[in-house]
This record gives structure tokens, C-alpha cells and sequence, in this order.
């Protein structure tokens, strides 16, 4: 289930994503935020982390990571702690879904990263408050890539938490898993980019694995709000 918003600003949905968030630390006492990595969300961090909340009441984790260390490029803990974690946004407690990585990174090594990932995560309340997914040119979201080694687990496992390797992105990934995204009380995905779009206008047609942004897309049990540049 979808409701769109159309030539969408990053401030629009910085302020949605606020809104939400003041409205979990009013009724619970305290909020929780996954945020994806990537290319795509560099802006709307920055417009976030200026956001008039009590920060300090808030915890921020990942919807996935890459398993390279944290001062790695490609890491998305590297990409939230220099575009996220700054200004107000500071104050949040920020759990990434690893420390160290061990040095065998074969998929022997992984169910243990998973299993101290979910120790992390235990330290937030699920459902979680806010979710901001990204979405590949390929279909996948979070670290949901089609075909993948681990994405069969990943899609049904409550995890919270799972490893997947994909043939055609580099590095293995640990990523929330789809039962996780789909009970989250506010799912946003902005979307950019003719390609994009297209793919999202393919995903809308009927859930298919082959493009796992749409067994959100089509799922009853879950709105995702699509914030369209
Ligand atoms: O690998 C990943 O890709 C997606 C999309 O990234 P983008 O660079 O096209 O914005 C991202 O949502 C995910 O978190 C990331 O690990």
C-alpha cells in the first residue's frame, strides 16, 4: 500500500520524519529511526539533523550496512555519523549494527554478525518508529537484492536482523529484514531519477522477489509513504 507525495523536497520530508518522531517521544517516551545509506539520503541528513526535537530521546540504527569498516567509503555508519549525527541530531544514540569486523569475512563468519547485531538492536523498541528506505536502480531495497545469497532469509526471518550477499553489488551486507520493515509504524521512500522512477512504476505492478522493492510496495499490511522529486 503506497500514498505518494509528488515533487517532493528533502525539507518536506525532514519535517514528516520530525513530526513523527516528537509524536513517538510524546507517547512512548522515547523514538526510534532506521535510516538507509547510499548515495541518495546525503540531503535530506542535512536537513534532518537541523530538526527542533529532543534528540537525546531518540536511538538511530541502519535498514542495512555494508560489512567494510566503519572508515571505509562505502560504509553507510560513515555516511550517518558526518551527514546525520550532527547539528541537534548529535544528541540521538546511535547503534550501528557492528563494531569490528573479524578479518574472515566468508559467509561462515556472518550468522555471528548477525547474532551480534540482534544483540545490538535489542537495545531499541520494535516496532520501530521511522524507517527511510532507499530503493536501487535494480529493485532492491535495504540490502534486499534479487537473487541473493541469504535474501530467501532475509525476506521471511524476524531477525531482526540479516546477512545477504549479493552477486551484483560489492561487499557483503547485513540488513533489516522485510517482516522488520513491514511492521515499522512510518515507512518513507523518496525516490529520484528517471530510472528510478521506472523501476517503482514496474514495482507497483505485483509483489515479485525479482524486485524486492515491491513486496513492500504491495504489501496490505504496510503504507509506504513514496516521496517522488
Ligand atoms: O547499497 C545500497 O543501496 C541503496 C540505494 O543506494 P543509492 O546510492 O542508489 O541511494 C541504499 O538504500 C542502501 O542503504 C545501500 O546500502
Amino acid at each position: 500500500m503506497i500514498s505518494e507525495h509528488l515533487n517532493a523536497t528533502p525539507s518536506a520530508l525532514a519535517a514528516s520524519i520530525a513530526n513523527e518522531l516528537r509524536a513517538a517521544i510524546a507517547e512512548r517516551g522515547e523514538a526510534s529511526l532506521a535510516v538507509s545509506g547510499g548515495k541518495s539520503p546525503i540531503v535530506l541528513f542535512e536537513q534532518l539533523r537541523t530538526q527542533v526535537l529532543d534528540w537525546s530521546k531518540v536511538r538511530v540504527t541502519l535498514v542495512d550496512e555494508r560489512c567494510v569498516a566503519h572508515v571505509h567509503a562505502d560504509s553507510n555508519t560513515a555516511l550517518v555519523r558526518t551527514h546525520l549525527l550532527q547539528d541537534g541530531a548529535s544528541a540521538a544514540t546511535f547503534v550501528p549494527l557492528f563494531g569490528t569486523l573479524p578479518a574472515d569475512l566468508s559467509d561462515a563468519a556472518l550468522p555471528d554478525l548477525v547474532a551480534n547485531a540482534n544483540e545490538r538492536l535489542s537495545a531499541l523498541t520494535f516496532p520501530l518508529d521511522v524507517i527511510v528506505l532507499g530503493m536501487g536502480e535494480d529493485g532492491h531495497t535495504a540490502s534486499l537484492f534479487p537473487a541473493a545469497p541469504g535474501l530467501d532469509n532475509a525476506l521471511a526471518s524476524l531477525g531482526p536482523v540479516a546477512w545477504v550477499r549479493p552477486a551484483t553489488a560489492p561487499h557483503a551486507r547485513l540488513t533489516l529484514t522485510l517482516p522488520v520493515l513491514l511492521i515499522a509504524r512510518h515507512v518513507h521512500l523518496p525516490l529520484a531519477g528517471e530510472t528510478k522512477l521506472k523501476v517503482y512504476r514496474e514495482a507497483l505492478r505485483t509483489a515479485n522477489p525479482a524486485l524486492p522493492i515491491s513486496l513492500l510496495l504491495n504489501s496490505p499490511a504496510c503504507e509506504v509513504q513514496v516521496w517522488i522529486a
